[in-house]
């Protein structure tokens, strides 16, 4: 607990695809809550001095998935934060379960149409840097639904303001926490 013995403070752990806005929701839910806010591919990126197409590029996924094990094993704050998870992190085995005994999980969703349109935009997704992009996000939401739902509580963000969204995860975060910290 990070803040007082009234207002247990687990880690809000958001995780799922792309572009499903766990970077941007969980900042702006960060400031709102008075948490601190941490997502996992900067600080990978920082902790590396190379942006993550490059760490793709010349160490290999696998290498960067190790990284990203690293972090939630032994790279981040116990409680007290809302972590944006890299999209495909919670897909690597034992995953989950790891984030479920540090914290709340949330798992963001979108369709593929609405994910190839939030990520279009910008090319520091390797995954994403194919000719068809459309066909590779619905081949790897395909192989990866299963470890998404799985995860935790799943929030759909189609069509969906950001604002309620945001609330959305504000009532179910309070919710969880207080239940997270009885178990705990
Ligand atoms: N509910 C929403 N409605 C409209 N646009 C959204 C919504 N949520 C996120 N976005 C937009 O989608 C884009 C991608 O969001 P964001 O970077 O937060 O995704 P992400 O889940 O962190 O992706 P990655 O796993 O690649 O880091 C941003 O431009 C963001 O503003
Ligand atoms: O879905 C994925 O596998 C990835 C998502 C991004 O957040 C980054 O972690 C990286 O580009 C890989
Ligand atoms: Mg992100």
């Amino acid at each position: 607990m990070s803040r007082s013995c009234k207002t247990p403070r687990p880690n809000l752990y958001l995780v799922g695809f792309m572009g499903t806005g766990k970077t941007t929701v969980g900042r702006t839910l960060a400031r709102r809550l008075r948490m601190e806010f941490i997502d996992s591919d900067h600080v990978i990126e920082e902790q590396a001095g190379q942006p993550i197409p490059e760490i793709f590029a010349e160490k290999g996924e696998a290498h960067f998935r190790g990284l990203e094990r690293a972090f939630i094993e032994s790279g981040h704050p116990a409680s007290g934060c809302i972590v944006a998870c890299g999209g495909g992190l919670v897909t690597q085995p034992g995953m989950a379960e790891a984030l479920r005994a540090r914290g709340v999980v949330v798992c963001l969703f979108a369709s593929p149409k609405t994910i190839l349109k939030r990520t279009s935009s910008n090319s520091n997704r390797p995954l994403l840097n194919v000719p068809d992009p459309e066909g590779r996000i619905r081949e790897l939401l395909a192989q990866r639904e299963p470890a998404y739902l799985n995860a935790g509580t799943c929030i759909y963000t189609d069509e969906r303001p950001f604002a309620d969204v945001i609330s959305h995860l504000e009532r179910f975060y309070r919710r969880a926490a207080n239940e997270y910290a009885r178990k705990h």
